[in-house]
């Protein structure tokens, strides 16, 4: 079995972060590993406190796996602190981690930074570079490029900006534009066009963090990446169409109504 890492932080209402991250995993049949870099208070109606892990307690744990285990893929997600964000680039190089997956991980759906915007000229020094692929959404590309996104034309636009600070290749996540969810891949090359219909739903609390860690799941098991990022698309899109009605807010997305079909259980 392929061992997936997750650097990320732990969402305790379990519909982003970590613990999307392994649902997503486990549900492609990788195993998953975590470096935790912080710890979130939140549930689906907001982030309340954020508690961070240190840089040391960071690499500590980083050491502790890939001293140990092989691992096939990684992917990158909420890191809040530049001297983190330092601190896991240098033990990637390291350890000379492959098929990286950088989610750029800012700000929330309800709106907390996740990352110290102070950080985000290290995230993208530090972090893009090491890529297989990035996948910034439409704010979180605006921040990047410093250039407004509205169009089809925008996005493409803004992955060729992206592409040019190092990632192998950039997917750029349209599902803060109006109409489908439309997301394209840039490899410095050609663009290709994931096209989704949009799903009627609040509930899309982690949809980043599922898409993020499906693409390393696939990547680990040998995926050429618009394979990996094609296949990831339409496990996102699945997981959107059956997420759940949890809570007060934002609902998670669904990582496993298959089984529950294959089961006889209802998954709504
Ligand atoms: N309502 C929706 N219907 C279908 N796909 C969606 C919807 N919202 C988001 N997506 C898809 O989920 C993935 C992550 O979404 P996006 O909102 O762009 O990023 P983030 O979760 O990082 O803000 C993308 O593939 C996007 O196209
Ligand atoms: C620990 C953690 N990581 C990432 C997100 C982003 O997910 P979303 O954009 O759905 O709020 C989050 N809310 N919490």
């Amino acid at each position: 079995m392929k061992n997936v890492l997750t650097i990320a932080g732990s969402d305790s209402s379990g519909g982003a972060g970590i613990q999307a991250d392994i649902k997503t995993f486990a549900a492609h049949g990788v195993f998953g590993l975590s470096v935790i870099t912080a710890v979130t208070a939140q549930n689906t109606q907001g982030v309340f406190a954020v508690q961070d892990i240190t840089p040391d307690m960071i690499a500590k744990q980083m050491d502790a796996i890939f001293s140990d285990i092989d691992v096939a893929a990684v992917k990158i997600g909420m890191v809040s602190q530049s001297d983190s964000i330092t601190t896991i680039a240098a033990k990637l190089r390291e350890w000379g981690a492959r098929n990286i997956v950088a989610d750029t991980v800012m700000v929330s759906s309800s709106g907390y930074h996740l990352l110290n915007p102070a950080a985000e000229a290290t995230l993208v020094r530090e972090l893009l570079p090491l890529a297989a692929v990035v996948t910034p959404n439409i704010p979180e590309a605006e921040v990047i490029t410093g250039r407004s996104i509205f169009t089809l034309a925008d996005m493409e636009e803004a992955a060729r900006v992206i592409f040019a600070l190092g990632p192998q290749s950039v997917l750029m996540k349209g599902g803060h534009l109006e109409g489908d969810s439309i997301d394209i891949l840039f490899d410095g090359h050609s663009f290709v066009y994931l096209d989704a219909r949009r799903i009627v739903t609040k509930n899309t609390h982690g949809t980043g963090c599922t898409l993020s860690s499906a693409i390393a799941a696939n990547l680990s098991r040998g995926l050429a990446a618009a394979d990996a990022v094609a296949a990831a698309k339409a496990y996102i899109t699945g997981a959107i169409e059956h997420s759940l009605s949890m809570g007060k807010g934002a609902g998670p997305t669904h990582h496993f109504y298959d089984l529950y079909k294959k089961a006889g259980m209802r998954c709504d």
